[in-house]
């Protein structure tokens, strides 16, 4: 490759789009994305995903032939692996990447913090205004693999609902809800034990919540005063809540005010062990499923650009 056609990379955007994210609609968005993008005169390269976590393979590849701009179409499924890709490869340092986000998923919850509008027309400007902030990234270490976040990561009720809504996407946006049902119904809570900053804690729990932003689970927020770069995890500890205290609380699930629950703890930490001590309850990071069991996460402050509203 030529150094000016280094350099036209080095400045060009790389476009992963996941075909199938979202409402399957995609032939009809990829045209008017197309459009919009030619209209704002950006220079960009694509490629779709052909199977699930191809993203990596992609990003990397992207990465490797100098691209350092990266477009993510898709839910946040597509932008999680984007961001393992990124986190993963090794031919250039992490903080010269941007990422920008053209949201397709059912969820959407990572462009929520931003308030970036699920809207293809604004998210076009957004990445024409290339307004950035270097946001951290989360490292979650489970007992067979490493895995990065960018959003939420969670334990328990919550990598429940996320494991329920592999069969029920197809329903739209409706399916969060009808997972968070037979969450209610069904769920069994079970004995955490829980490590930071030299404090155990060990309690029955619904669920802890790792936060660098403040949304999950298609819009619910377990996490206040968030700062995304700030080196800190939020943490949110839902301890014997009930079925009964979810379902009179559920307004303020949505609004964030769970967190002043007298059953609900919340920390800021950089690095924390959660250990359930008589089942192996499910493990989320970003809405997709990660496994079972035992947790360790770590933060990297500042890792990655991102273009917000
Ligand atoms: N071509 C493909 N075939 C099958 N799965 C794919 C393909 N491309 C990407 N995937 C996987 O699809 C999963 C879900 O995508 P994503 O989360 O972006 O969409 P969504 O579930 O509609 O949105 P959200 O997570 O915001 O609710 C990701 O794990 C991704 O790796």
């Amino acid at each position: 490759m030529s150094q000016l056609d280094k350099f036209s990379v080095y400045n060009s955007w790389f476009i992963i789009a996941n075909p199938i994210a979202g409402n399957l609609k995609f032939s009809i968005q990829w045209k008017e994305i197309k459009q919009l993008l030619n209209n704002k005169n950006i220079d960009y390269s694509f490629a779709f995903t052909q199977f699930s976590k191809h993203e990596i393979e992609l990003v990397q590849n992207a990465i490797q032939k100098g691209f350092r701009n990266i477009i993510s179409i898709g839910g946040d499924g597509t932008l999680h692996n984007v961001v393992n890709g990124i986190m993963m490869q090794r031919y250039a340092k992490t903080s010269d990447i941007t990422i920008s986000v053209i949201p397709l998923g059912t969820g959407n919850d990572w462009i929520k913090t931003y308030n970036i509008p699920n809207n293809i027309e604004k998210a076009v400007e957004i990445i024409h205004k290339k307004n950035t902030i270097l946001q951290d990234i989360g490292v979650l270490k489970t007992e067979s693999k490493t895995i990065y976040f960018n959003n939420v990561a969670g334990l328990g009720y919550d990598g429940y609902i996320v494991n329920k809504l592999k069969t029920l996407k197809r329903f739209g946006s409706i399916a969060y809800l009808i997972s968070g049902i037979a969450g209610l119904l069904f769920y069994k809570k079970t004995i955490f034990k829980i490590i930071f900053d030299n404090k155990v804690i060990e309690t029955n729990c619904l669920m802890t919540i790792i936060g660098i932003c403040k949304f999950s689970g298609g819009g619910m927020q377990f996490t206040e005063n968030v700062n995304s770069s700030d080196g800190l995890f939020d943490i949110t500890i839902a301890k014997d809540l009930t079925i009964l205290d979810l379902f009179f609380n559920l307004k303020k699930l949505y609004s964030g005010k769970i967190v002043h629950h007298k059953k609900v703890e919340t920390h800021k930490t950089k690095t924390i062990k959660v250990i359930p001590q008589s089942s192996k309850p499910f493990i989320q990071a970003d809405g997709e499923l990660i496994g079972t069991g035992t947790i360790s996460v770590d933060i990297v402050e500042k890792a990655i650009n991102f273009c917000v509203n």
